[in-house]
């Protein structure tokens, strides 16, 4: 059986330099085992005088077993042992609409993810058993290239990197190590509840496996592997097609979307939601959507609310996909002062920003205002007035921007539409510097 230290040495070599390496400590065998090995690394490297990252432990306490508060106990007098600082967190897991174990598991990485700082890596003691497992559940539950990847070796997590060295590593390699160290760690009696549906497959349908193919593990790691490929592949080619496909504002046009054979627009449309929104739908939310959105009348559809915040909605056959729409609206103000020297924050609008360089020269103290109707504004450069409502239609601003849209103005007379055009009076000359104006409407900030 390979050595673990070696081996971890080698799939840890790219991370030395990083900070912070935080350990997630379950206190299980397979984190202790990661424990000491980290330990081993950091005691090598200080006797030989080599810089290595600051290691800390973190252990979550779900509060799900009557021992849960007592293990996180013990888990930190072993951290003590080896002189790891040992961080507890404690959450609270609610709710039914999904299994305990994936409401449990999303509670934790989102600890993970915050405790994480620019470029801190998080060591999870995964190994090719779990990988095994996880492949066979996501099978069972029907997924895709993306879902049979399993879990990736390392992959972003918030500001940091999350890495799991052990992950090409059975498990039996981990109790053997344990048993040659003389480890002690805590046993989880919720791992043998065969209710859960992993501990199901571990103890009873995978030894059934192992009896006709002792090396399933690693079929399945292979498995997995070939499909986190395809699924890069994949995902190259519809980024790519994404890219030729979205205006400058972020929106996918339709018209072009419509040209493709149907499995690819729907590659297209799931992977600029997640792009946009990092919302990954299911195929029921993909067939909605395109029925929606891909027909020919699909600027009359209402908006589409994805989840809370994020909504799908439709303008001059672009689809535009916002986050962090405001879910009340309250009224505008009716007037605002703006110092163009700071940014000016309008809720239910969004943040303007002006910038030197730009051709907006004002005359008097900056306003803001918004449309009442019959607005008119020359434009710098034109002979003639014209309604503001023709020209927004010439824009092709979305409707929902229009009702929101912050006109600038100075001594009374309308100056200049957003970041949109400046009027006739308030452009700078040859050679004279003006401000740059933007505006990110609040669906974008
Ligand atoms: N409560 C927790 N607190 C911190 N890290 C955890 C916790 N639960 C799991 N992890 C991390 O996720 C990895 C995989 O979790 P999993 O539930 O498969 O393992 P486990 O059987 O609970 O514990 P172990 O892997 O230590 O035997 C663990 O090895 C550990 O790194």
């Amino acid at each position: 059986m390979a050595e673990l230290l070696p081996l971890i040495t080698k799939s840890l070599a790219p991370y030395l330099d990083r900070r912070v390496w935080w350990l997630a400590f379950s206190g299980g065998l397979d984190s202790q085992v990661l424990l000491h090995l980290v330990w081993r690394l950091r005691e090598d490297a200080r006797s030989s005088n080599t810089p290595f990252p600051e290691i800390r432990a973190i252990h979550v306490n779900h509060q799900l077993q009557a021992a849960s508060a007592a293990w996180a106990v013990q888990c930190e007098q072993q951290c003590a042992v080896y002189h790891i600082p040992f961080t507890l967190k404690v959450v609270t897991v609610s709710g039914r609409r999904r299994g305990v174990e994936d409401l449990a598991r999303d509670a934790r990485y989102r600890e993970f993810e915050t405790a994480l700082d620019s470029g801190d890596l998080l060591l999870l003691a995964h190994h090719l058993d779990d990988q095994a497992e996880t492949l066979l559940l996501r099978l069972l539950r029907g997924a895709g290239v993306n879902g049979l990847a399993a879990m990736p070796a390392s992959r972003a997590l918030g500001a940091g990197e999350l890495c799991r060295p052990l992950l090409a590593t059975p498990r039996a390699a981990l109790e053997a190590y344990a048993a040659a160290q003389q480890l002690t760690w805590l046993d989880d009696p919720s791992n043998f509840d065969t209710h859960y549906r992993r501990n199901f497959l571990r103890q009873r349908v995978l030894p059934l496996f192992a009896q006709h193919w002792p090396d399933y593990r690693q079929s399945f790691g292979r498995a997995a592997a070939l499909q986190a490929e395809a699924a890069q592949l994949l995902h190259g080619y519809i980024n790519q097609d994404l890219a030729g496909m979205c205006a400058d504002d972020g929106s996918l046009d339709l018209r072009a979307l419509a040209l493709l054979p149907d499995i690819r627009q729907r590659a297209i449309l799931r992977q600029f939601i997640i792009n946009r929104s990092e919302l990954a739908l299911s195929s029921a939310q993909l067939e909605t959507i395109a029925a929606q959105f891909l027909q020919s009348s699909a600027d009359r559809q209402p908006a589409f609310r994805l989840a809370a915040g994020v909504l799908l909605r439709a303008y001059n056959q672009h689809l535009f996909c916002e986050t962090a729409v405001a879910e009340t609206s309250s009224p505008l103000p009716s007037e605002l002062a703006w110092d163009l020297n700071s940014e000016l924050l309008i809720p239910g609008v969004g943040r303007l920003v002006a910038t030197r360089g730009g051709v907006f020269v004002p005359t008097e103290p900056v306003l803001i205002r918004f449309r009442q109707g019959g607005e008119r504004c020359r434009l710098a450069g034109h002979a003639h007035h014209r309604p503001l409502k023709k020209l927004l239609q010439e824009w092709r601003l979305p409707p929902w921007q229009r009702e929101v849209l912050p006109l600038i103005y100075c001594g009374g007379e309308l100056a200049a539409v957003a970041d949109l055009a400046v009027c006739d009076g308030f452009s700078a000359a040859v050679g004279e510097e003006g401000w740059k104006i933007r505006w990110v409407p609040e669906a974008l900030t």
